[in-house]
């Protein structure tokens, strides 16, 4: 069985121990130096006041007020220690969960929303500072407050003592009475939250589609309504709290009666000293309001729970395609690639179920250096071949081969790192057009990323942009035309030098004159190389060694563009349907 979130959560302060284990240290002295306060008030009363003793007096007050500034220096140093602790612990977790985020699979990306995700390594960590700047110092520090003080009061007056200890289980049956509806609704907010971080991220990412379909009213009233369950969610948490939290303060003032009524009957029975029970009483404020303090808390540590589950939820997922344990480096290729039988589903709960697999028994064998046309209707399986071959997924029966090597027995790294990929939408980074060409290579030196532009035809525009290559893109290129951000991204994926290389023909998007451009530049790119198309265009179609034709996620048909019109099957049905009018 796996450890609770919080013994986990405990592990990972492990790093931070040095600090922690000082911070409580310097909270238990701040708490023995404490305990002697009542005990002065005591001799107050029961001692210097009596005999008019003027030079005890001063001495006991001096003692006071020294032990109370100690304290406030300890309480100082330590707060400063310990939240330093607590906001390393937050920086080093946001590091490991974005370290495995980027060892995560596809499919990870593909079930779960970006907000949700961005949600983990942001207002999750969030609580782990609560928790242990607030949680574990509050705890620490009450809980070593509560036993002295207890063991302190058992030994001047164990009588009392004990009716004192005879209300604290009322306060742990009042904190069990509400922790597990404290737990669902933590829960509940917790995920609604995400929900709404979720929309959040889409619908700001797709400005453009909500404006283009007028829908900003329809937005607006989908998250008020996400925004409003929040409300709800909130302001039951919040008078979850406060029943928990009035019940304990009334728990407090029970004890703080217990010692009234019984210390005070001891005095008048002569049992006891006035300043004894002064001091008592003293000494209870020590440990009702820390008690009330833990109530309060619990809600912060079951918010803090909740985090630390989606933390290690987040954390535990395990990535589908990684190395194998005796996975080696792939050697320099020649570009062979070979599907042998390969079937595959996106679906791993129901493959298959009710409809044709995603792909079932794609045999082909490609020779290095060829250029491959992938064809075939909308959802036949085109992008999910060269899914494969990137091993973005792993197949589910059959293998991929690269130069006779299954890719499952090689390092993802040095698979990819000989694979340069073109998308349809090509994605920038903010940041100038020179970090974006040399993404794949950051060493490469300012001569070889100008021959890189040049040959993606990119270098003539870049050059009539007032800031050159130092121009910043916006988020995701957005500054650029579509034409544009192809060029950069064939660029960086010339400087990259793949062997083996896919591009996913945009054409749409297009004119004519950027048509032809990038056409030129993925001509020079293919050179000498294995490169995969996803073909639109009739001339790159036309010009491929090897044209594969997909249908229903099988390979329908494969051969060279003549041989495929003679054979009059759905290359040529497609040909004809689509390039009816080549002019
Ligand atoms: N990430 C995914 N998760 C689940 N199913 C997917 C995913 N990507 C694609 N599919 C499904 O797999 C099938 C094949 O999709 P694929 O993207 O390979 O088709 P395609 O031939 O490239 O289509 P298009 O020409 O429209 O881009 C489709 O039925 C599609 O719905």
């Amino acid at each position: 069985m796996n450890a609770s979130p919080f013994r986990r959560f405990l592990a990972l302060t492990i790093p931070q121990r040095g600090p922690i284990i000082l911070g409580v240290l310097l909270i238990l002295a701040a708490t023995l130096l404490m305990l002697p306060a009542p005990w002065i008030l005591k001799l107050i009363i029961d001692d210097a006041l009596p005999g008019k003793n003027m030079e005890l007096m001063v001495k006991l007050l001096a003692a006071f007020t020294g032990l109370f500034m100690l304290r406030a220096w300890l309480t100082l140093v330590r707060n400063r220690i310990l939240q330093f602790a607590a906001m390393r612990l937050v920086c080093d977790i946001r590091i490991k969960l974005f370290a495995h985020l980027q060892s995560l699979s596809l499919r990870y990306f593909d079930t779960n929303q970006t907000g949700r995700t961005i949600g983990r390594i942001t207002q999750d960590t969030n609580e782990v500072y609560a928790l242990t700047n607030g949680f574990l110092i509050t705890v620490i520090a009450d809980s070593v407050t509560v036993v002295c003080v207890l063991g302190f009061l058992f030994w001047i007056e164990w009588h009392l003592a004990l009716a004192v200890t005879a209300v604290l289980p009322l306060f742990v049956f009042n904190y069990l009475h509400h922790r597990k509806r404290m737990r669902q609704e933590s829960r509940a907010h917790r995920d609604n939250w995400d929900k709404v971080m979720g929309f959040l991220n889409e619908r700001v990412a797709a400005a453009r589609v909500v404006k283009s379909f007028a829908k900003e009213q329809d937005e607006i009233s989908s998250f008020a309504g996400g925004i409003n369950a929040d409300y709800f969610n909130f302001s039951r948490i919040v008078m979850r709290n406060t029943k928990l939290s009035v019940v304990a303060d009334l728990l407090g003032s029970l004890g703080a009666l217990v010692v009234l009524a019984y210390g005070g009957w001891m005095v008048m029975q002569g049992q006891m000293e006035v300043g004894t029970l002064v001091a008592f009483n003293a000494y209870i404020t020590f440990i009702f309001p820390p008690i009330v303090r833990f109530v309060d808390l619990s809600a912060i540590f079951q918010r803090a729970n909740t985090g630390l589950e989606n933390i290690f939820t987040m954390l535990d997922t395990k990535p589908e395609v990684a190395d194998a344990a005796d996975a080696k480096a792939l050697p320099a290729l020649r570009g062979e690639l070979e599907f042998r039988d390969v079937g595959f589903d996106y679906d791993l709960e129901m493959p298959g179920k009710g409809r044709p697999r995603t792909l079932s028994n794609v045999s082909f064998n490609i020779p290095a250096g060829k250029i491959v046309a992938i064809v075939g209707p909308s959802g036949s399986g085109k992008s999910t071949i060269i899914n494969l071959i990137a091993r973005f997924y792993d197949v589910a029966s059959g293998a991929v081969l690269v130069d006779g090597h299954d890719i499952r027995t090689v390092t993802t790294d040095s698979l990819r790192k000989q694979i340069g990929i073109v998308l349809q939408e090509s994605v920038l980074f903010s940041g100038t057009l020179e970090d974006n060409i040399k993404y794949g290579r950051p060493d490469a030196t300012r001569e070889q990323i100008l021959d890189a532009a040049n040959a993606a035809n990119a270098h003539e525009f870049i050059t009539k942009l007032p800031d050159g290559y130092a121009t910043v893109v916006g988020e995701r290129g957005s500054k650029l035309s579509g034409g544009q951000r192809q060029r950069i991204a064939i660029a960086r994926a010339i400087l990259k030098d793949p062997r083996i290389l896919i591009f996913d023909e945009a054409t749409s998007a297009l004119d004519t004159q950027s048509e032809r451009l990038i056409q030129q530049a993925m001509e020079r790119l293919m050179q000498n190389r294995t490169s995969f198309i996803i073909a639109h265009r009739l001339s790159t179609i036309q010009n491929a060694d090897i044209i594969l034709v997909m249908d229903q996620g099988r390979l329908a048909e494969m051969g060279t563009h003549a041989e495929l019109l003679t054979k009059d099957g759905l290359y040529s049905r497609l040909h004809a349907l689509q390039f009816k009018d080549p002019a």
